[in-house]
């Protein structure tokens, strides 16, 4: 299904310009190793294995922002990663960068410095633009091919994601490759059984507008995290409401309540809500409460409880594909993790078509115990993965597929 070229067009020996997306948490300076390493980490060693002389693009943070940082930290983890040295230069298209690259042997492997250090690489202008800049223009001749590992980052129209693709040939790495069909698969599969959605997270504006966007692909939603709560409000519940210094639901039900609101009427039949919510008791233990049963708007609540879970359940097993977006709970602290933990373990156990997807829900998979392997696939992307699902193109993707 894929319509662009892939590592298995490439010529042999070639000079291959990549860009890979190692965009990660920074902490105190540190940065931190994660699932993005691991998965480019199988390109990287590929084309080295192969032969080819391998130059790697990455941005890390935004300007201005505290993990706007240097990628040499990131070279160090990748090379753990991909098993071989992977030199660094703290240039992006100077003279340092283009000694170290003519200075490349057949495998060896070299990582350039964050993308956004250069003036050129920001702000988001069509492709031509950004193939016409000193950065493209001068890196360019260099290289033989052209190499998008960065599904994760392809939404965004910056000159090391789709300038080269129209100065050199271009291909799909193996992430963008997975992450690409897998994401794309809710806008463009026929499934002849029940697709569910689980939509939790904090984010509740990106994923009503997903709902939205998705009626008639999705057959159930299940709801749960603040998205949940604000349809609970919706629906006349004292939930979805900031507490204390909470600042997670009155704005985001300004954005969206008319959105909630009409597809509360609308699609109400396909939407499934939380019977019951968690809370932290004053003895600091897990407590439950019907939803029916709240009244007074004095109380955040932590995950779904455990009735929703024995709900959600069976309409998992009953899924042909089940895709998620968003936790159901504050997963990261075990008492609030039963709706998340529930609903993915019911996943795992099914052998149903399955993508999780969003940074901090996948994480849930590896903190509670439970392999990667038994979904169909979890992705590393967050916007794009959002973008995806929508059916929304994504330009880094169509320049690959025009090149
Ligand atoms: N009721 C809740 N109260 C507070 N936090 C919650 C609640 N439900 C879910 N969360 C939090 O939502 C977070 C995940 O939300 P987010 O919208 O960031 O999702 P994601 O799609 O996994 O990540 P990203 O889009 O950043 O890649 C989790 O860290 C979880 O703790
Ligand atoms: O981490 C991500 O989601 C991507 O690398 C995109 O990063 P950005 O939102 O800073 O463009």
């Amino acid at each position: 299904m894929s319509t662009f070229k892939t590592l298995d067009d490439l010529e042999a020996d070639q000079r291959v310009l990549v860009r890979l997306d190692l965009n990660s948490p920074v902490e105190d300076g540190e940065v931190q190793d994660n699932r993005r390493f691991e998965r480019h980490a199988e390109t990287v060693s590929e084309l080295a294995e192969a032969g080819h002389r391998v130059v790697l693009m990455a941005h890390q943070g935004r300007p201005g922002g505290d993990d706007f940082v240097s990628l040499e930290q990131h070279a160090s983890i990748l090379a753990d990663h991909v098993g071989h040295d992977v030199g660094f230069v703290a240039d992006t298209f100077g003279d340092d960068a283009i000694d170290a690259i003519e200075s490349l042997s057949a495998g060896n492997i070299l990582l350039l410095e964050n993308t956004r250090m250069c003036d050129d690489e920001l702000p988001e202008e069509d492709p031509e633009v950004k193939a016409d800049t000193a950065f493209v223009q001068t890196l360019a001749p260099y290289f033989d091919a052209y190499v998008n590992d960065a599904y994760s980052a392809a939404h965004r129209s910056h000159a090391s994601l789709v300038g080269f693709p129209l100065e050199l040939p271009a291909y799909a790495g193996r992430v963008m490759q997975t992450e690409y069909e897998a994401n794309s698969a809710i806008a463009t599969r026929e499934f002849d059984g029940q697709v569910t959605m689980v939509v939790g997270g904090t984010k509740a504006t990106d994923v009503i507008d997903v709902m939205n966007n998705l009626g008639e692909k999705v057959d159930r939603f299940l709801l749960g995290g603040i998205a949940g709560e604000l349809f609970l409000r919706a629906a006349g519940h004292d939930v979805g409401y900031d507490v204390g210094g909470m600042d997670l639901f009155d704005d985001q039900w300004e954005a969206n309540h008319e959105t909630i609101e009409s597809l509360i009427e609308e699609r109400g039949d396909q939407i499934t809500l939380a019977v019951d919510l968690a809370y932290e008791d004053e003895a600091d233990e897990r407590a439950e409460i019907a939803v029916e049963d709240i009244d007074e708007k004095d109380r955040a609540y932590l995950d779904i409880g455990t009735d929703t879970v024995e709900a959600y359940d069976p309409v998992i097993r009953d899924s042909e594909a089940v895709f998620v977006k968003g936790a159901l709970g504050l997963f990261e602290d075990e008492r609030f993790s039963e709706g998340t933990v529930g609903v993915l373990r019911a996943i795992a156990e099914t052998d149903c078509f399955s993508v999780v997807g969003g940074g901090d829900t996948s994480r849930a998979i590896e903190m509670y115990g439970m392999s990667e392997d038994d979904f169909g696939h979890v992705s590393i992307a967050g916007g794009a993965y959002i973008r995806a699902l929508t059916g929304a193109s994504l330009v880094g993707v169509e320049v690959l597929q025009d090149n």
